[in-house]
């Protein structure tokens, strides 16, 4: 969360020519409720069956820069359509920056309670290895803009 996978993939669609799609966007259209409310009444888990429909359609897309939420990687399913069927990008970003850029936006249900921080650390350990295992290029994220590093991955992506 708060890594860029938004802000950068619609800039790196436009350098590329691309469309550009989100999932959790998709997820909100489909569903006509923001995911904190879908959290809210069906749970994380029915976000997740929504979210792995929404993935397995979305990867199938062709000429399309895909922006996935934070947890795509929980589910194996997931992790084996991305891997198969897109190029990933792992964008990186240490505990603190995301602490700083999620600080105050209440559209992510995970880190609405008292301890956010702790929150991060502890899906930044689970999900690291899997970013890691999926991704076909990690770039970090900390210390330069959305529109350098969309930049960047132009002239770095084969
Ligand atoms: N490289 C960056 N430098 C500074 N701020 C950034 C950078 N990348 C993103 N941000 C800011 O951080 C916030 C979160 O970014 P964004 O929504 O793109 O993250 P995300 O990876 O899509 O998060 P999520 O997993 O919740 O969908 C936004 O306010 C964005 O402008
Ligand atoms: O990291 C996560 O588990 C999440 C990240 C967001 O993109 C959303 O998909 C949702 O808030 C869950
Ligand atoms: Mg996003």
């Amino acid at each position: 969360m708060g890594a860029g996978k938004t802000t950068i993939g619609k800039l790196l669609a436009r350098g590329l020519k691309l469309g550009f799609a989100d999932s959790d966007s998709e997820i909100e259209t489909r569903t006509g409720a923001d995911i904190a409310w879908i959290f809210d009444v069906e749970g994380e888990e029915g976000f997740r069956d929504r979210e792995q429909s929404v993935i397995d359609e979305m990867t199938l897309l062709d000429h399309t820069v895909l922006a996935t939420g934070g947890g795509v990687v929980m589910r194996e399913a997931n992790r084996r359509v991305l891997s198969s069927r897109g190029f990933v990008i792992y964008l990186h970003a240490t505990l603190d920056e995301q602490i700083r850029r999620t600080r105050g936006d209440r559209n992510r249900p995970l880190l609405n309670n008292d301890d956010p921080e702790a929150v991060l650390r502890e899906l930044f350990a689970v999900r690291d290895p899997y970013y890691r295992e999926i991704a076909d290029h990690v770039i970090d994220t900390d210390s330069s803009s959305p529109k350098v590093i969309a930049q960047r991955l132009l002239t770095q992506l084969p």
